[in-house]
């Protein structure tokens, strides 16, 4: 069965082969420069369906309103803009309790250091997993009606054998996009000694607990970070993500968010799809990340998570400098307790433009295209046949109204 979503004001592809801006009669209107990239389409359709009862539905196809082949049924959207769904390549939903304490005592002036990390951990451990697998749920939930169509989770408030496993388990319901983040920090009582050294944390996240996970999960990923003593060193963090690779995962790294250090190379070295936060980069870790994508092959993006800079008032990132040098960035929200609770990606799409040296454009196009390279993801991001319609509507005749009407809840996913 077929359904025709007609009478789109402003169609965003994300799609190359739409020149941009183009009117109802097919003529370009001028506007390149503010749609640099997005494939505009202006009074479009699309077609969507499924071949099979229950699968996800797909694009069949996309033009302009006035061409559209006939279909099943029909649903105007009344002159409003519509755009892929935006892909969230960062968050860490699965997590029980409340941090707001923390964040209030940040915006008085104390430092993050990753310290917190553990009063969520003995809520996450305390929880039922029932009780946990709701509050993702509303979670996601709450995404989707602000057009995320798109998420990867996180485990990593967990850290023992029985709670990241089960974690994984339960987020591979949700999500295609499961991440291990058994190295999140050394736990408690691998700190005091209780448990075992460091070391032996590290042996089990790449032993015991690595397998165990194994069968839910896409991703590993390491909270590569020497600038605190709760996370990683680059060679620990070697190690999670080499095991991570042996096991046939993907790699992701957290990596240069509280200062300069080794995670975004080691990211590139070990050919991990993406490296996140990218807070603080030196002049190698650009011409690194830039030069992964040398000669067509699949690099490293940089994840931009401005709401962490927000959360834990860290100075926002020079977006600008990273896509001159030809790097290839996603932005993220990084949902959790600690550094940014908010799921909002309008809201990381305004801050990058205001704060970051993004063109609209752009912020646009790294909260959908980019996260869907972070993910190594080609059915998601774009609106192209073939592609999931995984689609976001505006309430209003521009996508520009991302930005320009920061803070009000004028996104959401497109029911199809
Ligand atoms: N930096 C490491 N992990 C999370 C924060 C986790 C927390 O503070 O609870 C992040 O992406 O910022
Ligand atoms: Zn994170």
């Amino acid at each position: 069965m077929a359904m025709l979503i007609t009478d789109i004001g402003e169609l965003v592809t994300n799609d190359p082969q739409h020149p941009d801006g183009l009117d109802a009669g097919g003529t370009a209107t001028g506007e390149d420069a503010l749609h640099a990239g997005l494939g505009v389409i202006r009074d479009a359709a699309i077609v969507v369906g499924s071949e099979t009862e229950g699968e996800a539905s797909r694009i069949q196809w996309v033009g302009r309103a006035a061409d559209a082949p006939a279909a099943d049924w029909a649903v105007s959207v009344g002159g409003a803009a519509v755009i892929p769904g935006f892909v969230d390549s960062h968050s860490h939903l699965w997590f029980g309790g409340d941090r707001s304490a923390e964040f209030a005592a940040r915006m008085a002036g104390q430092a993050y250091d990753g310290g917190g990390i553990a009063t969520t951990i003995e809520a996450t451990r305390a929880a039922r997993p029932v009780d946990l697998v709701d509050l993702v749920r509303g979670r996601v939930a709450e995404m989707r009606a602000q057009g995320t169509t798109t998420v990867e989770i996180k485990t990593g408030y967990g850290l023992d054998v029985a709670t990241e496993a089960e974690a994984a388990r339960r987020l591979r319901e949700v999500t295609d996009e499961v991440t291990f983040l058994g190295a999140h920090v050394v736990p408690p009582e691998y700190r005091d000694g209780e448990a075992g050294t460091r070391e032996d944390y590290v042996d089990l996240v790449c032993g015991e607990m690595l397998e165990a996970v194994a069968p839910h999960v896409r991703w590993v990923d390491v909270f590569c970070e020497p600038n605190s003593p709760y996370a990683f060193t680059g060679e620990e963090s070697r190690r999670v993500l080499e095991a991570g690779k042996a096991a046939g995962l993907g790699l992701r790294v957290h990596g240069n968010q509280l200062g300069e250090g080794p995670g975004a190379q080691l990211a590139v070295e070990l050919g991990a799809a993406a490296v996140d936060h990218c807070t603080y980069l030196s002049e190698a870790d650009v011409e690194a990340l830039a030069g992964s994508w040398a000669d067509g092959a699949a690099g490293t993006v940089a994840g931009l998570l401005p709401g962490v800079e927000f959360s834990t008032k860290h100075p926002y990132i020079d977006a600008r400098r990273l896509l001159d040098a030809g790097a290839r960035v996603a932005l993220a929200s990084d949902c959790n307790p600690g550094t940014c609770y908010s799921s909002s990606m309008p809201f990381m799409i305004a801050t990058a433009v205001r704060e970051m040296g993004m063109t609209p454009a752009e912020a646009l196009q790294a909260a959908t295209l980019g996260g869907a390279l972070s993910l190594r993801r080609e059915d998601v991001g774009a609106v192209r046949v073939g592609m999931r319609a995984d689609l976001a509507r505006i309430d209003g005749p521009s996508w520009l109204h991302i930005p320009y009407r920061m803070g009000v809840p004028v996104v959401r996913a497109l029911e199809v």
